[in-house]
């Protein structure tokens, strides 16, 4: 199913007398990369969870085809997937465990979620580390597990909050194409991102400076 979502001049605050992000408008459209760049602090990933309902605007909206998008639970009803920036797994479950978890959480049948919790994992280059604790696995090997665990809920949308941080060169380059290929099968994705060379793959950026959206510098 392909979904557009929408953050229509939104402004984020977790207080009531600061800002974090201003009149902020970004479109994720099925079949594209957007990255979002930016400093640390510059408010990446207060946007993503914006765009995952985790967090309501002060003032505009997230739209989801048209509709304003509730909360949370409509997000994951609705296949927005969100990547999150510290991988968010349970460290005392294996690998394979913590994606079989939210596959069968999400509904599938638990012989489907077993397929494609192996084919995921063997995407990231980890099908011989399925059975190992999260807590014993690399930070590297962890931020992978995560990937394995978003691209396995093959979302409408996928939200991937600074997914190839602790990679090296070669897993960067991986994960960068399973995200080309999330797109290609109609996912809107978007690419929170410290790295310039990542951002100039996708195929828009928006660029944040404290909390407003300015134009990129290349
Ligand atoms: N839970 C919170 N409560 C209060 N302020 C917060 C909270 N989370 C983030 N902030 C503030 O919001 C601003 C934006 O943070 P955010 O995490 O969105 O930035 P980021 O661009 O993702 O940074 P990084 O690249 O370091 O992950 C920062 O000034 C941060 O201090």
């Amino acid at each position: 199913m392909s979904r557009t979502l929408l953050a229509e001049r939104i402004t984020m605050a977790y207080t009531k007398d600061r800002a974090v992000l201003r009149d902020v408008s970004i479109a994720a459209q099925p079949g594209r990369i957007l990255a979002v760049t930016g400093a640390s602090g510059a408010g990446k990933t207060t946007l993503l969870w914006a765009l995952a309902g985790l967090l309501r605007p002060a003032e505009g909206q997230v739209t989801l085809d048209g509709a304003p998008l509730r909360d949370r639970d409509q997000a994951v009803t609705q296949g927005i997937v969100l990547i999150p920036q510290h991988n968010g797994l349970a460290p005392t479950l294996t690998a394979s465990e913590n994606i079989l978890v939210a596959l069968v959480s999400a509904g599938m049948r638990a012989a489907d979620a077993r397929r494609l919790t192996a084919d995921a994992l063997a995407q990231v280059g980890l099908a011989n580390q399925a059975e190992q604790l999260v807590e014993e696995l690399s930070g590297g090997q962890q931020q992978r597990t995560a990937i394995a665990r978003g691209l396995a809920l093959r979302g409408s949308v996928l939200l991937a909050d600074e997914v190839t941080s602790e990679l090296d060169a070669a897993n960067r380059q991986t994960v960068l194409s399973l995200l080309r290929a999330e797109a290609d099968r109609g996912a809107a994705v978007v690419f929170a991102t410290h790295d310039p060379q990542a951002a100039a793959a996708c195929d828009a950026e928006l660029h944040l400076v404290d909390g407003h959206a300015t134009a990129p510098v290349r």
